[in-house]
């Protein structure tokens, strides 16, 4: 993370002086990142994580691990003569013991990923966070954990503040979830799956499961790691995962770029009609970002995947769009915030859980772009968009990185617009303020060229 200078409360979000083309490097995936801090945490051998993402989120992650006994060894580059380049770290696995307490931040990854990997500590693991991380949803973790053998002292309210009292090791075995409310809930005990005595077998007995792409993300960095996971995919139960008992494997990790992260630029040639190019986009990928492809082609614009990365080319065009975006759901913000812009109205469905994320998404989406003059209304599972020529105000972000870069969206095309705590992008793009004016001193070097 680059020393960045103090952001001012209200940020003055940069208007574009025409079309924007710029090539956007941007940092590691927030999802991979911390998965692969888990499982090289929990591996029987020392392993590497490269172009990690640094970042709030990321480091509340290592310093969680590290506090369980883990040793995170930060190096500014690349030892290994990969090629891979850029900071790389080395992950050395020990015993884990307690006593110890994580602050989990507002970290989703954090809070869920890791009372299933306290069990396996001996001693006392508090788990607390930011005030909205005793709102967010940990009900199923907790009384799965419990059946598959933890103990586990909270306040009943099925969130946190919580102790996991570890016992050194769990039992495991069969348990079923409700994981309509977070992808995580699933992905979190398969982590951990590997190490429990008897394995997991996680059944979910709800009507709706988002992320899916997040799930099968902890599946394939599962069994890169040596673990055998059933899959409903692969011809099993639905809704049934399994995970074998097994030692995971230390591994080399190149971490790919976030393409959840990599939205904000491409929106800026989508509602300019520019070019912008994201170096380094994965041929093939589990990251839910992988769809913005095709979903901004849908809203005006096209891309190209090349040697040089994805090439994304607005076409001065922006239509509205109907779109189920359960799967993706963490790109909604930025969705919503082209289609205030779009020519035709949007529905955007399948998303109710983004009232429980970092902030109330859809209650924020709504409020912050009908104070700039447009007219979005809630549905019972999303948002309906009618774009209206909108005006400058102050956009609020309710400590929510992804409000941060919708409003700085917004902000390319409507005069006036100011970001209340832009700060709040370093849970995942610490950079982002430099990384946004960089891209427009590109521009503008183009456009003086
Ligand atoms: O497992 C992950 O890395 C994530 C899963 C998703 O959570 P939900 O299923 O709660 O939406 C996503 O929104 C979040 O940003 C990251
Ligand atoms: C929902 C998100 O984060 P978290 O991992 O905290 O759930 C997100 O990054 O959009």
């Amino acid at each position: 993370m680059t020393e960045t200078p103090a952001l001012p409360a209200l940020w003055p979000a940069p208007l574009a002086d025409g079309t924007v083309h710029a090539t956007v490097t941007v940092p590691g995936s927030k999802s991979v990142t911390n998965r692969a801090l888990v499982l090289a945490a929990l591996a029987a051998e020392p392993g590497w994580v490269r172009r990690p993402l640094r970042s709030r989120d990321s480091q509340l992650m290592s310093d969680a691990l590290r506090a369980l006994g883990v040793g995170i060894e930060e190096t500014a580059s690349s030892s290994s003569g990969d090629g891979s380049g850029g900071e790389a770290w080395r992950v050395i696995p020990a015993a884990l013991h307690g006593p110890a307490t994580i602050d989990v931040g507002n970290a989703g990854t954090v809070m869920r990923f890791l009372p299933p990997v306290a069990t396996l500590a001996a001693g006392d693991i508090r788990f607390d966070g930011d005030p909205r991380s005793y709102e967010r949803p940990l009900g199923q973790v907790i009384s799965a954990l419990r059946t598959l053998g933890a103990r586990i002292d909270d306040d009943g309210r099925g969130a946190l503040p919580l102790t996991v009292q570890g016992g050194g090791a769990l039992e495991g075995g069969v348990v079923e979830i409700d994981a309509s409310n977070s992808s995580q809930f699933v992905s979190a005990l398969l982590l951990s799956g590997p190490r429990f005595n008897q394995g997991v077998e996680v059944r979910h007995t709800g009507t709706t499961l988002p992320s899916m792409p997040h799930i099968r993300m902890t599946v394939e960095m599962l069994r890169a790691a040596g673990a055998q996971v059933d899959t409903p995919e692969a011809g099993g139960e639905p809704n049934v995962w399994r995970v074998a008992p097994s030692a995971l494997l230390g591994r080399d990790v190149v971490v790919e770029p976030d393409l959840s992260n990599a939205q904000p630029f491409l929106a800026a040639a989508l509602i300019t009609g520019g070019t912008v190019t994201i170096p380094d986009w994965p041929r093939r990928t589990t990251q839910p970002g992988d769809e913005l492809r095709r979903i901004f082609t849908e809203m005006g614009g096209s891309c190209e995947l090349t040697d040089a990365g994805l090439v994304f080319t607005g076409s001065g065009k922006i239509h509205g769009i109907d779109v189920d975006l359960g799967e993706v759901g963490e790109l909604t913000p930025g969705i919503a915030a082209v289609a205030a812009l779009a020519d035709s109205p949007s529905t955007l469905r399948g998303v109710a859980h983004l009232r429980l994320h970092e902030t109330d998404r859809l209650a924020a989406l709504t409020a912050e772009i009908n104070g700039l003059g447009g007219e979005v209304t809630e549905t019972a599972d999303g948002l309906h968009i009618r774009p209206r020529p909108l005006h400058g105000g102050v956009f609020h972000t309710y400590d929510d990185h992804r409000m941060a870069t919708a409003g700085a969206v917004i902000g390319l095309a409507v005069q006036g617009v100011e970001i209340e705590n832009v700060a709040t992008t370093a849970k995942t793009l610490p950079d982002f303020p430099k990384m946004w004016a960089d891209m427009l001193g590109q521009t503008a070097r183009v456009a003086g060229a």
